[in-house]
């Protein structure tokens, strides 16, 4: 060593700042059709039905199948359901999802900066990235909006989300929220939604209505073969955590508690499912099925949740609240009601700052 050499040379700088940065908050939804118009509705439908953890059969097959001919066939039909639900802030799972990051991003401060994306079309999730990227963001915390974790919905927010960043030269540290169905601020959001609703008519049954997944799709990510689609999912635990089925039945069982019901006032169900040629089991019961044997149960006045989603959206405005209705009265049912989704309500926006104060 030189004596005679200056300390600067030798040692490093002292840094008075400090190296912490904000946490990046990346707050994700499915997607939604940039326009009603049939175009952009089959431009959503190619991205979303050619995503292998959605249409889980070699690409040899999807693409042909469902670029080729679903699609083509799906997208004017759902552009009118898409015309129906389009409002004058356009689409609900889109507004509702940029209010909510607002609100999120008011009440976490400046030492968090949040974004918005969607898995499918926009705002994409690599413009929600490079934003946080932008910002030097000290690391990210990935929210995707699903309660309860399937392959299709947060598997896939979570591939594409890894898929962007492993191709940054610099990957910051990053976590992921892969579930919520049995958070306390997100039943709490539901349970205040659903009791407004009571107060307001009689109800004598309560529908949990859950969006569909091929039953394969659960058993693919069952845990050593835990998962039998049986009473095995009645029990929510270290085994099944991840089960799409042991998750909504969670979810349900914790609302009945939260909205004083007892086992026999509520039924759980599954709606949306993708008729295919293929005729492969989709999660049962289907809610389209279960609803019209209520009114002969003796249920006349039903409430129904959806809580497979925190923002309405078309299976839940146009799906549950009307399409259901409507095939409930016409099966003689008198009063169907869908209980709003967790949107902006406040108690929503603190349970996702605490989920992400937690992480
Ligand atoms: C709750 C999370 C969701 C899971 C799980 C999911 C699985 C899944 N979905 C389809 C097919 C379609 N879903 C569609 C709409 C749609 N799906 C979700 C969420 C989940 N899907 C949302 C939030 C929405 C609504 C978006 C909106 O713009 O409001 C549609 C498009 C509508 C239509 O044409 O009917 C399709 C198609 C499959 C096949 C699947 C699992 C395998
Ligand atoms: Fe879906
Ligand atoms: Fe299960």
């Amino acid at each position: 060593m030189n004596p005679t050499a200056p300390a600067s040379a030798t040692a490093p700088t002292k840094n008075p700042a400090s190296t912490q940065g904000r946490i990046g908050v990346l707050l994700v939804n499915l997607g939604t059709p940039d326009s009603p118009n049939t175009s952009d509705v089959r431009r959503y439908l190619n991205e979303f039905l050619t995503d292998a953890r959605v249409i889980d059969m070699p690409a040899a097959m999807r693409y042909p199948l469902f670029k080729g001919l679903v699609v083509p066939l799906r997208a004017p039909k759902s552009a009118k359901i898409y015309r129906q639900l389009w409002d004058e802030r356009g689409s609900p799972l889109l507004y509702h999802g940029l209010d909510l990051k607002k609100l999120v991003q008011e009440k976490l401060g400046k030492d968090y900066l949040v974004a918005f994306g969607m898995r499918y079309q926009n705002p994409s999730i690599e413009s929600a990235l490079e934003e946080l990227r932008e910002a030097a963001v000290e690391r990210i915390i990935v929210l995707p909006l699903f309660p309860q974790y399937a392959a299709a919905s947060t598997g896939s927010v979570q591939e594409k989300v890894m898929d962007i960043v492993s191709r940054w030269w610099v990957v910051p540290s990053i976590s992921f929220i892969s579930t919520f169905a049995d958070d306390p601020g997100f039943i709490a959001t539901f349970a205040a939604l659903g009791k407004a609703e009571m107060d307001k008519h009689d109800y004598d049954h309560v529908v949990f209505s859950y969006h569909g997944i091929p039953e394969r799709h659960v058993l693919k990510g069952s845990h050593k073969g835990y998962c039998k689609l049986g009473s095995c999912c009645n029990h929510y635990n270290k085994n099944n955590r991840y089960c799409y089925r042991a998750q909504c039945f969670a979810t349900s069982r914790l609302l009945a508690e939260a909205l004083g019901l007892r086992d026999d006032q509520y039924t759980v169900c599954f709606q949306s499912r993708l008729q295919s040629r293929l005729r492969d089991p989709w999660l049962q019961p289907y809610a389209d099925e279960v609803l019209k044997e209520m009114p002969a149960k003796g249920y006349k006045n039903v409430l129904a949740f959806s809580p497979a989603f925190v923002a309405d959206c078309l299976e839940t405005t146009i799906e549950v609240g009307e399409e259901f209705k409507e095939m409930f009265e016409e099966a003689g049912g008198g009063h169907w009601q869908l209980v709003p989704s967790c949107n902006t309500h406040p108690i929503w926006v603190d349970a996702v700052v605490d989920m992400v104060k937690r992480n």
